[in-house]
């Protein structure tokens, strides 16, 4: 038997980094949290503890911090796209880097009616992100959103789904959908507004929830993803990881009353998790933008 090593990344994971760009009197936010993952010729260190190629996460760390001071931070993506290539242009070892960045939102605290200078509150929990992968001189950014959490009061239905031993399940023509949206897209190429192709993204995201008549959570997923692929050209694949938060209604009958669809139990555990990926048919291989992650 032989005993090989495997794939392998290294690096600093959730460096927390924060930035006040003052434009006057007005201070402009960015609260991000930075993981960087290094590739390439790794053997030595994991064989024999030779370290000649391990660029330290703390420097990883600390370059993190000096790239924010250096040049404006800008667009996430943008951002770790630098901080990547300069790992793989700098380390003769290092063949790959993915630099993934989570952006946490600031809104401006309203005083008098009008957005305060210089004091935020946080946006919720809610976060833009980016995956960044240079490898072999090739780049792949993946982004996304954590954590947006979406209802729906109705509009929403589940039911001829099989019934056998063990289903309790009631059937409904109505019921609440809510979860609480992981959306990772693909570009192809590096050739793209961020910010602009993130909010519409967004955008299509929460209207199609809104606005598509759900038989499924599944069916919400695909119209959601497809939604994204009609009218985003610069976007490959889009997945989705969507937990079904659960509204149970509360069977008020021992109280003599009747529930009609208006007091609902909102269960915390367990819950359905409905992941999927819609992708385009002719788009380009992924290359290494999933893996490892
Ligand atoms: O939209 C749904 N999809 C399911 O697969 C499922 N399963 C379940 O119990 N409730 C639901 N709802």
């Amino acid at each position: 038997m032989a005993i090989t090593l495997g794939p392998n990344q290294y690096g600093k994971a959730e460096v927390r980094l924060v930035t006040v760009r003052r434009d006057g009197p007005v201070h402009h936010l960015k609260d991000l949290t930075v993981s960087t993952s290094l590739r390439g010729e790794l053997a030595a260190t994991h064989l024999t503890g030779d370290n000649a190629g391990v660029l330290a996460t703390d420097t990883q760390k600390n370059t993190v911090y000096a790239f924010a001071k250096e040049a404006p931070v800008g667009e996430i993506e943008d951002f770790g796209l630098r901080l990547a290539r300069h790992f793989v242009g700098t380390q003769e070892n290092i063949t790959g880097a993915r630099v993934k960045i989570d952006e946490h939102g600031w809104n401006r605290i309203p005083v008098a009616g009008e957005p305060h200078d210089h004091a935020f509150s946080r946006a919720g929990d809610e976060r833009r992100t980016t995956a960044v992968t240079i490898q072999d001189g090739r780049a792949w950014v993946v982004s996304g959103i954590d954590g947006l959490t979406l209802l729906k009061s109705t509009g929403s239905e589940f039911h001829s789904f099989p019934r056998d031993q063990y289903t309790t399940l009631a059937e409904t023509e109505d019921r609440i959908l809510a979860t609480a949206v992981t959306a990772r897209w693909r570009y192809q190429g590096e050739d793209v507004g961020w910010a602009e192709s993130h909010a519409e993204i967004r955008r299509l995201l929460l209207e199609t929830f809104a606005t598509k008549h759900s038989l499924s959570l599944q069916q919400t997923l695909y119209a959601m993803g497809a939604a994204v692929l009609e009218a985003r050209p610069e976007v490959a694949e889009v997945r989705l990881s969507l937990p079904n938060k659960h509204h149970f209604l509360v069977d008020l009958s021992p109280f003599g009353l009747k529930n009609e669809n208006e007091v609902f139990y909102a269960a915390d555990r367990p819950y359905g998790l409905i992941e999927g990926t819609v992708l385009r048919d002719d788009a380009e291989d992924p290359g290494p933008a999933w893996d490892l992650h």
